[in-house]
């Protein structure tokens, strides 16, 4: 949650603002509900489902749990994300996981202000492979306006798939996805980050367990990656992409 003495970096009409604080309420409230059944909301225990599961497909049965489920980025998170994206003018910026599109439209507000103030190109690619949370994050974007919802280039399926082609050179990728999946995820979009572009990946200490592959790629020097937690609830980490500079 964000601090109370922190002010908001964000500039936004205020439909906006009481959309962003509306869906981060529904968020939280949703995760404080399910933490009250004891149930698990991290992939990284998909592996202790399996004892449980009903159809025995764990994988199968954490999908249909997840598949309403918003767990958006806490919102302190999108703030910062939001002024990460404006200190560095980025405007192609890649979002692994939309979900129900939360911090797309912090994405989209900076990526929309960048491009407005710098003259450049760019765009937010968004993923998500479930379609019902893809609709509902069109109707929330466009509820934001043409101005947040024409920065959005969604791409529906399968991220690994999704992200192979029509890609830019990236300043930014927000790693808010499956553990399971991050570190493939990370190989698919490495060759189109720039020198300088930043990754930064949800839930580091959390999930550490989940993250080990990812965070293990990442550490190796011969990697290109200069890495830091910063300390949110549950962990942040923002790694800078440098080749060739270890
Ligand atoms: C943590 S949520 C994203 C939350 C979102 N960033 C927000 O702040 O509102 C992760 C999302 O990734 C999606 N996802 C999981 N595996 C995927 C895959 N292989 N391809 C595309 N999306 C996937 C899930 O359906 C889920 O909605």
């Amino acid at each position: 949650m964000p601090s109370p003495v922190s002010p908001s970096p964000i500039q936004a009409p205020q439909h906006v603002q009481d959309l962003l604080a509306q869906l981060h309420k529904q968020s939280t409230d949703q995760e404080y509900a399910i933490s009250q059944t004891k149930k698990v909301i991290s992939s990284t225990v998909i592996g202790d489902l399996k004892d449980k599961s009903p159809s025995g497909d764990a994988k199968a049965d954490f999908d249909d749990m997840m598949r309403d489920k918003f767990i958006a980025l806490d919102q302190d998170k999108c703030q910062f994300v939001y002024q990460l994206i404006t200190a560095m003018g980025a405007t192609n910026v890649v979002e692994a996981g939309t979900s129900f599109g939360v911090s797309t439209i912090y994405l989209a507000l900076a990526v929309a202000q960048n491009k407005a103030r710098t003259n450049k190109s760019g765009t937010v690619i968004a993923t998500e492979n479930e379609s019902e949370k893809a609709k509902a994050a069109r109707g929330y974007w466009a509820q934001c306006g043409k101005d947040v919802e024409s920065q959005i280039d969604l791409r529906e399926g399968n991220i690994l798939e999704t992200l192979r082609e029509n890609m830019p050179q990236v300043d930014l990728l927000l790693l808010d996805i499956w553990a399971a999946i991050s570190l493939p995820t990370l190989k698919t979009v490495l060759p189109h980050l720039r020198p300088g572009a930043v990754v930064l990946t949800d839930n580091t200490v959390s999930a550490a367990a989940g993250y080990a592959d990812l965070l293990a790629f990442m550490r190796a020097p011969e990697n290109g990656f200069r890495n830091m937690t910063l300390p949110f609830s549950n962990g942040f980490e923002m790694s800078v992409y440098l080749p060739g500079s270890a």
